[in-house]
C-alpha cells in the first residue's frame, strides 16, 4: 500500500514534482501516466528513497520514506529508469546477487531464483554473462532482481519501454499476476496504451501535479470524453510528449 500526499522536489530552478497525492492499494495495479519530464520518474525516485522530498509526506505499508528508508527499501521492489546491469555477471547471478542484498541465501535462495528464471521465462540467458543481452532480455534480470524477494509493493518505471511485442506481454503478465497475488503495483509510462491494458486506477500527471485520478471509467465520466485516449489528453491539455 502506498500513500502519497502533497509530495514536492525541486533540483535548483527546476521544480520536478510541484505537488503530487495519490495512493496504490494491494491487489490494485495503479498507473502514473503522464508526458515526458512530468515529474514520475522523480515521484517514484522519492518513494524507492533514492531523494528526500522537499515537501510532503510518502508511506509505503505505513512506513514514511524519510523516517524509515531502510524499513521501506525491505517492503519494495523496484525496477528503476536506469536498469543497472553489471556485464561481467550472468542473468541469475544478478537475482542472486540481489537476493543476498535482501538478506536471502542458501536453498531458499536458490529456489527463489529457480522460480524466476521460470516467471520470466529466462532459461536460455540464466547462465549468460549480460554483456550483449538484449533490451528485453535486460529487462527481465532487472526485474528479477527486483522481485527477488518477493517485495509487498512493486514500482515499476516504464517497464515496457524499448521492448518488441513479446517481451511487453511476458511484462503485462508479470504484472497482471503480481496483482492476482495481492501486490500493490505501481508503475510509470507516457504510453497510453499500456496503461489502459494493464491498470485498475490511473494518475494522471502532468508539470508536476496529478491532473486527474480514478478508474478508466471515473476518467471517462469526469472529463466527459468518450475514448480514455481523448480523456487524456482533456486532463492533461495537450497530447504532447504522450504515445498511443
Ligand atoms: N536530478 C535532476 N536535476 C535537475 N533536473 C531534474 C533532475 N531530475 C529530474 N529533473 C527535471 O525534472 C522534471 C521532471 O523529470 P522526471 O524525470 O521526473 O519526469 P518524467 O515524468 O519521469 O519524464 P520521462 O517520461 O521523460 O521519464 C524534468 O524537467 C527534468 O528535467
Amino acid at each position: 500500500m502506498i500513500e502519497v500526499s502533497h509530495l514536492h522536489k525541486r533540483f535548483g530552478a527546476v521544480t520536478a514534482v510541484e505537488d503530487v497525492s495519490f495512493s496504490a492499494a494491494d491487489g490494485v495495479v495503479t498507473g502514473l501516466l503522464g508526458p515526458n519530464g512530468a515529474g514520475k520518474t522523480t515521484t517514484l525516485r522519492m518513494l524507492y528513497t533514492l531523494i528526500r522530498p522537499d515537501k510532503g509526506t510518502a508511506r509505503v505499508d505505513g512506513l514514511d520514506v524519510a523516517e524509515r528508508p531502510m524499513d521501506v527499501r525491505r517492503a519494495i521492489g523496484v525496477l528503476p529508469d536506469a536498469r543497472g546491469i553489471y556485464p561481467r555477471l550472468t542473468a541469475r547471478e544478478h537475482a542472486r546477487y540481489a537476493g543476498e542484498l535482501h538478506g536471502l541465501s542458501g536453498a531458499a535462495l536458490d529456489k527463489r531464483v529457480d522460480e524466476l528464471v521460470d516467471l520470466l521465462d529466462m532459461k536460455d540467458i540464466a547462465h549468460r554473462r549480460a554483456e550483449g543481452f538484449s533490451q528485453g532480455e535486460r529487462m527481465k534480470v532487472a526485474l528479477a532482481r527486483a522481485l527477488v524477494h518477493a517485495p509487498r509493493n512493486v514500482l515499476l518505471d516504464e517497464p515496457t519501454n524499448g521492448l518488441d511485442v513479446m517481451s511487453t506481454r511476458a511484462v503485462r503478465t508479470i504484472i497482471r499476476r503480481l496483482k492476482a497475488e495481492g501486490h500493490c503495483v505501481l508503475f510509470s509510462s507516457h504510453v497510453m496504451q499500456e496503461v489502459t491494458a494493464l491498470c485498475d486506477r490511473i494518475v494522471v500527471v502532468a508539470r508536476g501535479r496529478v491532473v486527474a485520478e480514478g478508474t478508466p471509467d471515473e476518467l471517462r465520466a469526469r472529463t466527459g470524453k468518450e475514448s480514455l485516449e481523448e480523456a487524456f489528453i482533456s486532463a492533461i491539455g495537450t497530447d504532447q510528449g504522450l504515445m498511443q
